[in-house]
């Protein structure tokens, strides 16, 4: 492996765009889900809608993709049986969301929650608007049941109000904003509920991830957390990862608060949640993720730096936890079951 050298990134943030370029982190997360989905790691039916240029990415991105997606497909499910499904009441709420394409995928599978809400920054929440508006595909599936229900889409105001989905701007690092936009979306605060924070704390800084998970721990009842985030700055490999997206002027606060397994866990106990586990990506792609679907998926790019993967993929974790009725969220509830 290459030997890092790396300047401090954080000299070189343009203060006033940094919000432009974390949402900008969207993009390169739709456009390498679209790269995955078109080489068949995943199915995924409704990404392309969200992207304009389509780009290949390498293998070792595209598999690092193939575990994140899985993982997080695979917890839901879970927290789905767990909850008895949307006719148990179980509800998502998905904090900054992007373009993300789990509400399309359940309903479409009829396998949706009750409620599913997304929140994101409203250039983000603006640019979904303007792509489901523009797809009948997807506003079919926002309408109800019998394709009478309402579906309010606001290109505008970067909203979307229907039955079963809601999408909101709000900013995750002011509670009483995201309070707001929960209220708004009608969540249900005592019905069992599954949070989704991926790849986005990396972004806030860590009193305000504190201030969030605690809002979220106080607000709701019966909820699990899930998040996948970015772990080891230190190490050169972790100096050259923040560099490299530093240095876009995306600054990553987050990574330096929380930088390890255990201060992940540290923070979910902190905020009221009890921690479930956590895993770094590589324990999470060699035991958690459905072994058929990891050996089909390898068959699909070769991959031989394999010392670059293992540094890439222990330089990522899985973090969840749990509040509320153990009998609801027990081990029948862990997010990631080990598989044999
Ligand atoms: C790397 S993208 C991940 C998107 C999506 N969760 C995924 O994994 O495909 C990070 C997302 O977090 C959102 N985000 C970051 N900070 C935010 C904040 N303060 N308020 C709202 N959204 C925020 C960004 O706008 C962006 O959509």
């Amino acid at each position: 492996m290459a030997a890092f050298r790396v300047p401090d990134a954080r000299r070189s943030v343009p203060g006033g765009n940094a919000d432009r370029c974390v949402q900008g982190t969207n993009d390169d997360a739709t456009v390498s889900k679209l790269s995955c989905a078109t080489l068949g790691y995943f199915q995924d039916d409704f990404v392309h809608l969200f992207v304009r240029r389509r780009t290949r990415r390498p293998p070792m991105i595209n598999r690092g993709y193939f575990a994140r997606v899985q993982a997080i497909r695979q917890a839901i499910q879970g927290f789905m049986e767990a909850a008895g499904g949307g006719s148990g009441g179980a509800q998502i709420v998905s904090l900054g969301s992007g373009w993300d394409t789990n509400f399309f995928r359940l309903r479409e599978a009829k396998a949706e929650p009750k409620l599913y809400i997304e929140l994101d920054h409203k250039e983000v929440t603006c640019s979904k608007c303007r792509s489901v508006k523009k797809s009948p595909a997807l506003c079919g599936l926002l309408a109800g049941e019998d394709q009478s229900g309402e579906a309010k889409v606001d290109v505008e105001s970067g909203t979307i109000s229907s039955a079963k989905y809601a999408l909101l701007p709000s900013d995750l690092r002011d509670p009483a904003k995201v309070k707001a936009s929960l209220d708004v979306a009608q969540a249900d605060y005592e019905a069992p509920t599954f949070i989704l924070l991926e790849c986005v704390l990396a972004y806030l800084d860590g009193d305000a991830t504190r201030n969030l998970l605690s809002l979220l721990a106080n607000t709701f009842e019966r909820c699990c957390v899930l998040i996948y985030d970015m772990i080891g700055p230190d190490d050169p490999f972790g100096q050259q990862l923040i560099y490299n997206v530093e240095s876009r002027g995306c600054p990553l606060p987050g990574i330096r608060s929380f930088p390890a397994k255990e201060s992940h866990a540290k923070l979910l106990e902190e905020c009221g949640f009890t921690c479930g586990g956590v895993h770094d990506m590589l324990e999470v792609y060699g035991k958690y993720v459905n072994q058929d679907e990891r050996k089909r998926t390898e068959r699909i790019e070769f991959l031989d730096e394999l010392e670059e993967w293992h540094l890439i993929m222990a330089h990522y974790c899985l973090s969840y936890g749990f509040k509320g009725s153990p009998d609801l969220f027990g081990t029948r509830a862990m997010p990631l079951k080990l598989q044999t």
